[in-house]
């Protein structure tokens, strides 16, 4: 079985960078996202006339329909012939997003496994899967959960269990100026959620490991 995991995402397109480069993004006007990069540098008293800045707007535009543009795939599953039970866990997987409140980066891992129920997921589909999640604005929570209900969903497996550790420059740049902080969120779903052995056999696979 094969499913694409981009079926209700806007169809990706192509438009040229300012500077002749393919800009790859998903439905934005990186034109008016440009121009009002400018005026929003401009607001804050930043000179973007100057011959340093010139292609800051442009750059910012680019920069942000990137972060926001998950690569498609096709979700690869093959029959667990072997009857497989026991834990599947990618650890230490990169995490990079966009906090949906001040638009600043968060970034860390993200620890993703399932208890293989009639089918098993090509390993790399659980990476993919955290990227699609996290090429939007988004709260680290939201994302944890996404990633679980989205697997439970379309593999069907006895559990699912999803930990995403991240630092927030938010929080660690600005604001509080918590440096050195890490968030940790976890979503459990099935048998990894309801029965009390597996779910600590997986938090100590997936441990939290302050990246
Ligand atoms: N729950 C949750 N909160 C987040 C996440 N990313 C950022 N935040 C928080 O969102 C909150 C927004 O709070 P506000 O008080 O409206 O914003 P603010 O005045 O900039 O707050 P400070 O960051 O405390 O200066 C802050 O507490 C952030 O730390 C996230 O992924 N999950
Ligand atoms: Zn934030």
């Amino acid at each position: 079985m094969s499913s694409p995991a981009h079926q209700a995402e806007r169809p990706v397109t192509m438009v040229p960078g300012t500077h002749g480069r393919p800009t790859r993004h998903d439905g934005v006007d990186v034109a008016a996202a440009e121009r009002a990069a400018g005026e929003f540098l401009s607001a804050l008293g930043i000179p973007v006339d100057a011959e340093g800045l010139r292609d800051t707007p442009g750059r910012m535009a680019r920069a942000y329909a990137e972060l926001f543009s998950p690569r498609p795939f096709d979700l690869t599953t093959f029959p667990n012939d072997e009857g497989y039970d026991e834990l599947v866990l990618v650890r230490s997987i990169p995490v990079r997003s966009v906090c949906e409140h001040h638009m600043l980066p968060f970034a860390g891992v993200a620890h993703v496994g399932y208890l293989p129920g009639r089918r098993i997921v090509g390993l790399s589909k659980l990476a993919r899967i955290v990227e699609h999640f996290a090429c939007r604005p988004q709260v680290q929570e939201r994302l944890t959960k996404q990633v679980a209900d989205w697997l439970q969903t379309r593999l069907e497996p006895k559990g699912v269990g999803v930990v995403v550790e991240a630092d927030h420059t938010c929080m660690t740049l600005r604001g509080v100026r918590a440096s050195g902080s890490h968030t940790v969120t976890s979503a459990l779903l099935g048998v990894l959620r309801d029965d009390a052995r597996s779910r600590g056999e997986f938090f100590a696979l997936a441990h939290p490991t302050g990246h």
